[in-house]
């Protein structure tokens, strides 16, 4: 999927000039832009089937409560076709299956080892060839040919398609990376905290040899200027570099450090896809709190009860798909001219979504990004 800017983004953009400046800079710059996100548009797109179900209520009430899934394929776009349940399964046991390691978690941008392989090279051939010739000697030449590295393991030069998982700070970045992996053969995961701004540097996962998957620290608040220029010369530089991944906290909705990146990966050209997390949250908060979920009481009671009680589900649902209508709209997401896919998903449960949902969509997302899905 690439992103291309649509006429709104064809004013010269400051951001480009701008493009080593920190994330926070970014943020400052925010009154100038702020007009690129407009006002509120209609709603387009709502005759997708919806999740109510209104005979024969289930006796586990839960399952009748609209899922992450249920979202990401409520909120497809319709130039997005659906994967296949092949490319599906492809994608999941690739993950399952992949020897997962931490490759490198570096602050600045300048030492990611292929990076500084290249410098290192360049600085060595220029200085063999600033020698007089009449001083040469084979070991210089066999210098010029060498194929040592500078000590960098072989393995981390390796070219790969990268993505990048980006985002406001505490937004789940580092917790949708566990969950992506978690079934792997992984040696490492990402530590993730409840508090904002947690982690500091960019952090690199080689999965399965094939591909790599970058964790990065949280812009906005509690976010560093220094974190800010590592992500923003990553994402203006890095030719591996195949998507982004933008993170937004479901709760939260679209901040204006998103609106922000957004325009920003548009003006450097970087297709992007969002991803909805904390879910769970968001469906808990406009559930039935009477206490419909515990199955004793389901069990108990009679058919037509169970009818109500599926009946307030079925407007919850509606809710939660009106919550996810208004600021998706909000964020003008359909103005871009390529829009992005929107993934939703929960890396935590409660008592209404018992598993997590919507690591297949993303892993298959990332798999088709990096060019490895039949
Ligand atoms: N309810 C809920 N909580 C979540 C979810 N994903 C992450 N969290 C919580 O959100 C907090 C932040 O998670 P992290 O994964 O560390 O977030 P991050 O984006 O990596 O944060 P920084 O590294 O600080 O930028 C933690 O307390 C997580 O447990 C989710 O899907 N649902
Ligand atoms: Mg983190």
């Amino acid at each position: 999927m690439l992103v291309r800017p649509s006429s709104r983004y064809l004013q010269p953009c400051n951001h480009v000039q701008r493009r080593y400046a920190s994330i926070n800079y970014l943020v400052a710059a925010l009154a100038q832009n702020k007009a690129k996100f407009p006002e509120i548009s209609p709603v387009k797109n709502s005759s997708k089937s919806k999740p109510i179900a209104k005979e024969l209520p289930p006796k586990n009430l839960s399952r009748l409560v609209i899922t992450p899934s249920a979202l990401t394929e409520h909120f497809r776009q319709a130039e997005y076709t659906n994967f296949s349940v092949q490319q599906i399964s492809e994608a999941q046991s690739f993950f399952n299956r992949a020897k997962v390691s931490l490759e490198w978690t570096l602050a600045d941008y300048e030492e990611i080892p292929d990076i500084k392989y290249e410098r290192l090279l360049e600085k060595r051939i220029t200085s063999l060839n600033e020698i007089d010739p009449y001083y040469k000697t084979k070991y210089h030449e066999s210098m010029l040919n060498s194929k040592k590295t500078f000590g960098i393991q072989p393995e981390l030069l390796r070219p790969l398609p990268e993505v990048l998982l980006l985002g406001h700070t505490n937004v789940g970045k580092s917790s949708l990376l566990n969950n992506l992996i978690v079934n792997s053969d992984a040696s490492e995961y990402a530590y993730v905290s409840q508090r904002a701004g947690y982690t500091k540097t960019i952090n690199c996962y080689n999965i399965g040899r094939k591909l790599r998957v970058i964790d990065s620290p949280g812009y906005g608040q509690f976010g560093e200027a220094k974190q800010g220029k590592v992500v923003l010369d990553y994402i203006s530089k890095r030719h591996l570099l195949r998507r982004v991944f933008i993170l937004i906290d479901s709760v939260e909705g679209f901040r204006v450090e998103d609106m922000q990146m957004m325009d920003h990966l548009i003006s450097e050209g970087v297709p992007f896809e969002v991803v909805f997390t904390k879910t769970d949250a968001v469906i808990g908060k406009y559930m039935p709190k009477k206490g419909i979920f515990n199955s004793q009481n389901n069990k108990k009671s009679d058919p037509q009860k169970r009818a109500e009680m599926s009946d307030m589900i079925a407007k919850s649902n509606e809710q939660v798909i009106a919550y996810y209508t208004r600021i998706i709209h909000e964020a003008k997401l359909h103005e871009v001219v390529t829009v992005p896919r929107l993934l939703f998903n929960n890396a935590a449960t409660n008592r209404y979504i018992d598993k997590t949902h919507g690591f297949k969509e993303v892993r298959t997302t990332i798999m088709e990004s990096c060019g490895l899905l039949k």
